[in-house]
């Protein structure tokens, strides 16, 4: 499947972003390494810190059916520029995806960022420095 594919799931899901509070809509999709796609939008809460984001809804809903290799994931807004992930959604997609894998951002205009999981978070906390400290 092509970036451009995954794109056109994100928009689906951004359709579907529950979003009261901010009006900020944000749209996901992820695409396994076996070819399925989950798609993922914000959903918010009265109690706004319950808020998740539309990245680790589709990351939460691939890990929850049993998936762990992924191939790609674009994220979509309503923004000026390519929406930038928040930094929570940052630590989690670093959890499940490698440091080469490529994640597209994009803006309802048509821009669009493609970058590595390690240029989106370079020097991130990892399961091994985890390991290291457990002594
Ligand atoms: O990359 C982002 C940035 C923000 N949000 C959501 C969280 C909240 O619902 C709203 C405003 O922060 O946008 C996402 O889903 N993804
Ligand atoms: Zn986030």
């Amino acid at each position: 499947m092509d970036q451009q594919t995954l794109l056109s799931h994100a928009k689906d899901a951004w359709n579907n972003a529950y979003v009261p509070y901010s009006k900020f809509r944000v749209g996901a999709a992820v695409l396994t390494k076996s070819g399925k796609v989950y798609k993922g939008c914000n959903i918010e809460n009265a109690a706004y810190p319950v808020t998740c984001c539309a990245e680790r809804v589709a990351i939460f809903k691939a890990i929850s059916e049993g998936e762990k290799e992924f191939q790609h994931i674009a994220v979509v807004a309503d923004t000026e520029r390519p929406v930038p992930p928040c930094g929570s959604c940052r630590q989690v997609l670093s959890e499940f995806c490698e440091p080469t894998m490529e994640i597209q951002i994009a803006n309802l205009k048509g821009d669009t960022k493609t970058m590595t999981m390690e240029e989106l978070l370079p020097f991130s906390f990892t399961p091994q420095d985890l390991a290291d400290g457990q002594k």
